[in-house]
């Protein structure tokens, strides 16, 4: 545990290393993770292959599967492409910063009974080689490349794993399940048919 605390990966080759060290143990240190994550200084060469656009929305390009523990994956956010508001299944998710800079907007989970507008509670510009982290206790986001002249790329480690989520309609509150689909896994396309058969968040 010691040793991971003071180890700065060169690459995401060794980023991914250190990640299955961390969780072949079921405890999740978060700031560990976090400090870990961020201290991987982003270097295009490692991740190029996973960086797969699409011109309409932003793209999920899973990137390791960690034996079932986790999933990271390289998510590519072209000019104005965004999230819904969505929930994370529980899960830890972590977020970091490889390639231009993402708006996180977080909201307070909305009251079931009441249809009403859903509260924002902060707004934060995350830039390169930073780190965020959420999780439902923390409440709903959402993402998105606000830049009409930049793409914006980043690399998200959930655990554990999960393919569907909540999202959540701005004006009323209401959700609705969504299951999530890998535009690409480890760098190889996604056939059309499986693509198509799911939505994104
Ligand atoms: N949680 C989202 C991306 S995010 O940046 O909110 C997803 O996995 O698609
Ligand atoms: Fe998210």
């Amino acid at each position: 545990m010691e040793q991971t605390e003071v180890l700065k990966p060169q690459t995401l080759d060794e980023l991914i290393q250190i990640l299955h060290q961390i969780f072949s143990s079921d405890t999740i240190n978060v700031e560990e993770v976090q400090n870990i994550m961020e201290s991987y200084e982003s270097n295009p060469l490692d991740w190029m292959k996973y960086a797969q656009f699409d011109q309409y929305r932003y793209t999920r390009n899973l990137v390791d599967h960690g034996n079932g523990k986790f999933n990271l994956m390289i998510l590519c956010w072209g000019e104005g492409h965004g999230s819904s508001i969505h929930d994370h299944t529980d899960s830890h998710c972590f977020l970091k910063m490889l390639q231009g800079n993402l708006k996180e907007t977080l909201f307070e989970w909305p009251d079931k009974k009441i249809n009403e507008e859903m509260v924002k509670k902060s707004e934060n510009v995350l830039k390169e080689n930073q780190c965020a982290y959420i999780n439902d206790s923390i409440g709903l986001h959402r993402v998105e490349n606000s830049s009409h002249t930049e793409s914006a790329v980043s690399l998200h480690l959930y655990i554990p794993p999960f393919d569907a989520c909540n999202t959540f309609d701005q004006r009323t509150g209401h959700k609705n399940k969504v299951t999530m689909t890998f535009w690409s896994k480890f760098g190889n396309k996604t056939p059309f048919e499986t693509a198509l058969s799911h939505e994104n968040n």
